[in-house]
C-alpha cells in the first residue's frame, strides 16, 4: 500500500542556521488517522507547515500520493484539505460564501456542494448560521466553518491542527464522527491534539515528536513498549517517554 503522505528524513525549520525538524520520518497510509502529539514547540505546527508547503525543508522530502510540491504543484495542492488552529476567514464574508469559494477553488459541482454542504450544516448546527458575517461568528462557530470547507472537499488526506479547543462537546462529536466516516471511505488524517485520551481512543497511529525528533512512533503497543511501563495508557507513556527531555 503507498502511503498517502510521506515524510522523509525531513530536516527544516525557519532558518537553516537553527533547525527545529530533525530527520523526522512519517508515513500516513490511506484510511488511516495518524496523531501528531508533544508537548508545546515540540515541532507538530512546524512539522503541519512543512506538509502544507508554507515552509521548504533543508533536507528530505515531502510527497503526497507520491508527488512532491516543486513537481506537481496543483495536484499535491489538490490532495490535502486543513483545519487549522486559529481560524482564517475573510471577515466580510458570510459562511454560505466561504463554503462556495472553497466549492470553486476545488472545482466542486453544484450537486456535489448542495449535498454536502447540507449533510454539513445539519450535522454542526450551521444552518441559521449560513448567512452571517464570519466577523460575526464565536470562536468555535469559526472553528465549525474552517472544519465544514475541508469537509465539503473530501481530499485524499485531512490535515488537522488541535482541532478540539474551541468546539463545544457536541461540535467534538460530530467532528471525530465525521472523520471516522472519512477514514472509513479512504481518506488519510494527520491530526495534532494535546488531548491524548481522544488520540488514543481514535488515531491508528501515533507519532511521538519531541524537540523536532520523534522519538516514538506506530501503533499504541508501540508507544507503550517504547515507554518501558507495563500496559500505560497513553498519556502516562507520553509523560515516560519525555519527562526527562530528550538527548542524543
Ligand atoms: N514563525 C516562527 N519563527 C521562528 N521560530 C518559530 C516560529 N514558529 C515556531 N517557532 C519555533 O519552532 C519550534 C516548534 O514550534 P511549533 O509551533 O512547531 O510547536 P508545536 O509542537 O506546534 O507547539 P504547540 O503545542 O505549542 O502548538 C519552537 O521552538 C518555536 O519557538
Amino acid at each position: 500500500m503507498n502511503p498517502v503522505l510521506q515524510l522523509k528524513e525531513v530536516t527544516g525549520g525557519y532558518s537553516l542556521k537553527k533547525p527545529v525538524l530533525h530527520g523526522l520520518s512519517i508515513n500516513v497510509n490511506p484510511g488511516e488517522m495518524v496523531g501528531l502529539i508533544g508537548l508545546n514547540g515540540a515541532g507538530k505546527s512546524t512539522t503541519i507547515k512543512h506538509v502544507l508547503g508554507l515552509l521548504k525543508q533543508h533536507k528530505g522530502e515531502i510527497l503526497i500520493n507520491g508527488h512532491t510540491l516543486e513537481s506537481k504543484p496543483m495536484d499535491y495542492r489538490a490532495s490535502y484539505a486543513y483545519v487549522p488552529e486559529n481560524p482564517l476567514m475573510y471577515d466580510e464574508l458570510t459562511v454560505q460564501e466561504h463554503l462556495e469559494l472553497t466549492a470553486m477553488a476545488y472545482d466542486i459541482d453544484k450537486k456535489t456542494y448542495t449535498n454536502r454542504v447540507e449533510y454539513l450544516v445539519d450535522e454542526f448546527q450551521m444552518r441559521d448560521k449560513l448567512t452571517k458575517f464570519s466577523a460575526h461568528l464565536s470562536k468555535g462557530m469559526r472553528q465549525k466553518m474552517m472544519i465544514m470547507s475541508a469537509f465539503l472537499v473530501q481530499p485524499s488526506l485531512y490535515i488537522i491542527d488541535e482541532p478540539f479547543l474551541g468546539l463545544d462537546p457536541l461540535g467534538i462529536r460530530s467532528l471525530l464522527d465525521l472523520m471516522v466516516k472519512m477514514k472509513e471511505a479512504g481518506a488519510s488524517i494527520l491530526m495534532s491534539s494535546h488531548i491524548l485520551s481522544t488520540i488514543e481512543q481514535y488515531c491508528d497511529k501515533l507519532v511521538v515528536l519531541h524537540e523536532g525528533h520523534v522519538i516514538a512512533s506506530g501503533e499504541l503497543n508501540d508507544i507503550q513498549l517504547a515507554s518501558g511501563l507495563d500496559n500505560p495508557s497513553l498519556e502516562d507513556a507520553f509523560y515516560a517517554l519525555v519527562k526527562d527531555g530528550f538527548k542524543r
